[in-house]
């Protein structure tokens, strides 16, 4: 009977299934296929069969009845899949419809209130008519009205102000890029609006909330990412990774913002995370908005000084319905817009202001030659259009929220914003729609919505079904007695399938052939096949791999990053991922609704990009790390590639906790990462072998049983960020050296190959090395540098500690260097009490380099008088020199030292001026701060034997120091 029932199940199943054959997708098929294996195993009911039936011991009987439950269950199940599939489609066309009602391009308006020390005049300037008019009061029987599609006045909640936004996010999930923007006069409320408060949350953190819980609704699987920078005085910052503070910290490199051939943006280094959950989300944003530069201004007293930009990109590989397989939302609070004369800022906050104005009419260009249909669409006029110029077209939603200020002095600047705002919006309005019209659409808009809540509840009850069902499922199956491992690991549930299809595959990546694509951009397997390159050979390559028949998707459809778990791969619960990767629909890129999740989530890497892959788009310090890539060290014999892994939200927030000294560079022409080690781990020793290899937690190397190092625990140890006072660092590309970061004098790495040569391999090392020796090093020159304050032999006194005497015995307590005595001893005092305190040591050549040293000799008292006796300035920063070299001589309390500094790529003309007559305009701007730090990184790289750095600043820089 049971059997019977079970052959009835399925036939409902399958009827179901196939009246709605359009949603079939490969989930479904993999549920389909758990029944009929599990029928397979049943004879068919026939009377022999019967007769077999009544000599089953109670067991079997007992078994056949749980497999039966299963059977039924799994049918059920399959059927509520095709529900819950139907009614996504049914929501998201009445969501479509409901936002092309609105319009793609949305424009609100949110007046601020008068805040406490503002009332006392209660002068408003602009007043809200009803829910999407203002008037604006330009003179006494003067005023101007304003059309928007929302208006809120200054009474308005948090919550109200979402529940306009909401659409688009929910509409962001079904494959459409979005943005939203706060736009708004200085002080206005932007950044309450987008960011909110702890008690009244924004739309930021609101909107990551309600993507998550959608995202969790749609019965789709999701990879959610996210990224946060800013665009400050015209230059792009990573926001997860802190700028520059200290000497110590690593050079940060650009963003840099690359477009696909058909118009797709992506920022290239920028870090990308993915978040699992809203809290992770919430906490990679506290950490972005710590980092953004703000500052108090005449007009605001947390003004920002930047455009910040949230990003949070999905991508779900098997919701073929969805719009595109990966797309991204932006979350923009622009600077406020200012008029300098009237906020009075001068030096940096000048600069600032004007470089936030600028930006913002190139916003208003672009959307003025959008709401004309030019021809020409200047995008590329600033960084800020540059970056949502694929999210402002008419493919996306857009959302804008312009913020006024209530008060009558901030007409002028009101009006504008106003004027702004209604040529954003007449791009999808054309000419004023007639009050009748309007009413029209807001009923269909009103039934709609409504219709869009509803089936939302009924996929809400399917959901729940499903999730009885699936309990109901876990708990017959565990009733079951596993007969083969084929049964334990049959998949439970759908999405449980996914991953097993994920898994299995990711070990089959391999590495082939280059194509044509930028480097953030490679082919499929699809497009491989089609371009005649040969099916990738695998670990299993002997088993023939069928793929699947493929139909063409529209050619706009686009799938530029796949995520997967890789659970049994990383022990640290990180995901791998193929980041970066774009597979465009329309370059020879076939797209299949039915392509299992192998053919797609093969990506062709080109075999001279394979050492790019995780670099390309990670450049920088930490965002190295975050994704430091396995096939780094592939093992070129078998070409076998792993991929790039997103960080977890904890490694990195611990990372910034810690403030490792995570970097990279290039050196030799190869790649250099350096990355923090356990704290203690290594031993220092100048005279010996490179230290890093000394150290068990990092490889197994040991010197004298010349055992190999370990690949993976390297691996590990980037991936995972651990971090401490020691830095490794290495060579990325077809193998790896690792040498210690700083270059020590006498590291015999350095011995051998020499710095401005390519590094050598491991191998290498060891050959050479009895031929180290304590020789001070090469005249060297590299590209880029590390420093780490925990380097002991980064101070002074250790170099010269070794100098004196290399087997620091019998050390002296002090000792001469170039006729003047230095003591070791009293170098830590001196930093401790900010005084200088060093007995006239001047001119301290290290090695040949151009880079010479020399200290000054006087305490914080009498800085600027002994200062004078030198004939330098008494300012902190001062210009001294002419010739060929520009002489740059820094004099800070702090760096006690004097810095000949060759600058002969500046711009002289920009040198002169400030540093000599700017003094405590420099002081004030702060960016003498940043100059000392960067000039102390010089100084400690020189006493490492580095060699002359360059400063890595531009004319911009310069610049500013007028300021
Ligand atoms: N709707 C509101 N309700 C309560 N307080 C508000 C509201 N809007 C703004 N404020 C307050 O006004 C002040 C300025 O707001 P905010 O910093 O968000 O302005 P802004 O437009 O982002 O300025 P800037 O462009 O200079 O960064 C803040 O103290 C904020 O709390």
């Amino acid at each position: 009977m049971e059997s019977k029932r079970s052959v009835r199940n399925l036939a409902e199943s399958i009827h179901s299934l196939l009246g709605l054959k359009k949603q079939l997708t490969s989930t479904w098929a993999a549920s389909v296929c758990n029944i009929i294996k599990d029928l397979s195993s049943e004879e068919p009911f026939n009377s022999s069969n019967k007769i077999k039936c009544m000599n089953f011991n109670s067991s079997e009987n007992k078994d056949s009845d749980v497999d039966s439950v299963i059977s039924k269950i799994q049918g059920d199940l399959a059927a509520l899949n095709a529900q819950l599939n139907q009614l996504n489609i049914q929501r998201r066309q009445a969501l479509n419809d409901f936002l092309d009602l609105k319009g793609n391009i949305r424009v609100f308006c949110r007046i601020r209130p008068l805040i406490e020390e503002e009332k006392f005049g209660d002068l408003r300037s602009v007043v809200a008519l009803d829910s999407s008019k203002v008037l604006l009061k330009l003179a006494e029987n003067k005023s101007k009205q304003y059309s928007f599609d929302k208006v809120f006045d200054p009474g308005s909640s948090q919550d109200e102000v979402f529940s306009e936004v909401e659409p688009v996010i929910k509409s962001a999930v079904d494959g459409y890029n979005a943005c939203i923007f706060a736009y708004g006069q200085t002080g206005t409320g932007k950044t309450f609006t987008m960011e909110g408060t702890h008690d009244c949350p924004g739309v930021v953190p609101r909107a990551i909330e309600e993507l998550f819980k959608q995202a969790a609704d749609s019965n789709h699987t999701f990879i959610i990412t996210f990224s946060m920078l800013e665009i400050y005085m015209g230059n792009l910052r990573d926001l997860l990774v802190p700028q520059m503070t200290k000497p110590t910290d690593a050079m940060t490199q650009c963003l840099s913002i690359q477009t696909d051939p058909k118009g797709g943006i992506e920022i290239e280094n920028l870090v990308e995370i993915r978040v699992g959950d809203f809290n992770q989300a919430k906490k990679l944003y506290g950490l972005g908005s710590r980092f953004r530069s703000t500052a108090s201004t005449n007009s605001n007293v947390t003004s920002s000084r930047s455009h910040c930009l949230i990003r949070i990109s999905l991508t779900s590989s098997d919701a073929t319905e969805r719009r595109r397989e990966r797309n991204k939302i932006w979350m923009v609070d622009l600077g406020g817009s200012e008029r300098v004369l009237k906020t009075k800022a001068w030096g940096r906050r000048f600069e600032e202001g004007k470089a936030i104005n600028l930006s913002l009419s190139a916003l208003g260009d672009v959307i003025n030659a959008l709401q004309r249909r030019r021809s020409h669409v200047p995008f590329r006029n600033s960084k800020l259009t540059q970056v949502l110029k694929d999210s402002l077209g008419e493919d996306s939603r857009t959302l804008m929220l312009v913020h006024v200020s209530p008060k009558e002095e901030d007409l002028c600047e009101t009006l504008c914003s106003l004027g702004f705002a209604t040529r954003v919006r007449s791009i999808h309005l054309g000419s004023e729609e007639s009050t009748d019209t309007r009413a029209k659409k807001e009923v269909a808009m009103a039934k709609l919505l409504e219709k869009v809540k509803q089936l939302e509840c009924d996929r809400q009850d399917v959901r729940k079904d499903i999730k009885k069902l699936n309990e109901g499922l876990e708990h017959h199956l565990s009733k079951t007695k596993p007969s083969s491992d084929e049964h334990l690991e049959a998949p439970h549930s759908v999405s449980e399938c996914n991953i097993k299809i994920e898994k299995k595959n990711a070990k089959d990546v391999t590495v082939a052939p280059s194509s044509q694509l930028p480097t953030f951009m490679r082919p499929t397997i699809c497009s491989r096949r089609k371009s005649g390159i040969d099916f990738p050979t695998t670990k299993n390559s002997h088993k023939k791999i069928s793929l699947p028949t493929r139909k063409r998707k529209p050619l706009s459809i686009r799938a530029e990053s796949l995520t997967f778990p890789l659970k049994e791969i990383s022990e640290y619960g990180s995901e791998c991922s193929i980041a970066r990767t774009t597979c465009l629909a329309d370059y020879e890129t076939e797209y299949s609704q039915n392509a299992s999740e192998c053919d797609i989530k093969m990506i062709v890497l080109p075999e001279q990009e394979k050492s790019q892959m995780s670099f390309g788009h990670s450049t920088r310090s930490k965002a190295q790390a975050s994704h430091i890539s396995t096939e780094g060290y592939a093992n070129k014999k078998t070409n076998k590639v792993g991929f790039p892994k997103y960080f977890t939200v904890e490694n990195w927030l611990q990372l910034q906790k810690n403030e490792p000294t995570t970097c990279s560079y290039t050196r030799g022409g190869k790649r250099v990462l350096a990355i923090p080690l356990p704290e203690n781990k290594i031993r220092y020793n100048v005279q010996n072998k490179a230290d890093i290899l000394h150290n068990e937690e990092i490889c197994n190397y040991d010197f004298a049983k010349k055992k190999s190092y370990n690949h993976d625990k390297i691996n590990k140890l980037a991936n995972t960020g651990v971090t401490g006072g020691s830095i490794m660092e290495m060579v990325i590309g077809d193998d790896f050296v690792i040498g210690n970061a700083g270059s020590k004098p006498n590291s015999p790495y350095e011995k051998v190959k020499g710095m401005d040569e390519t590094p050598g391999s491991l191998d290498d090392f060891v050959i050479n090395e009895d031929r180290c020796s304590p020789i001070p090093p090469p005249d060297m020159r590299c590209d880029g540098f590390i420093q780490n304050k925990d380097f002991p032999w980064a101070t002074e006194s250790e170099r010269f500690i070794e100098q004196a005497s290399p087997d620091k015995q019998n050390l002296p307590e002090s000792f001469l260097i170039n006729d003047s005595w230095y003591n070791p001893l009293s170098s830590s005092d001196m930093s401790q009490n900010n005084t200088v305190d060093l007995n006239a040591v001047s001119h301290v050549s290290v090695s040949k380099c151009e880079l010479e040293l020399e200290y000054l000799s006087c305490n914080t008292k009498t800085l600027s008088e002994e200062c004078e006796k030198k004939d330098l300035c008494g300012f902190p920063l001062h210009m001294v020199g002419e010739s060929r070299e520009t002489r740059l001589c820094l004099n800070t309390v702090t760096s006690r030292r004097a810095l000949f500094l060759d600058l002969k790529d500046a711009n002289q003309d920009d040198l002169t001026l400030p540093f000599i007559e700017s003094e405590e305009k420099i002081c004030n701007t702060g960016i003498l701060y940043f100059l000392g730090q960067k000039v102390q990184i010089l100084c400690a790289s020189a006493l490492l034997g580095l060699g002359v750095q360059k400063l890595g600043l531009g004319h911009d820089f310069f610049y500013g120091l007028m300021l």
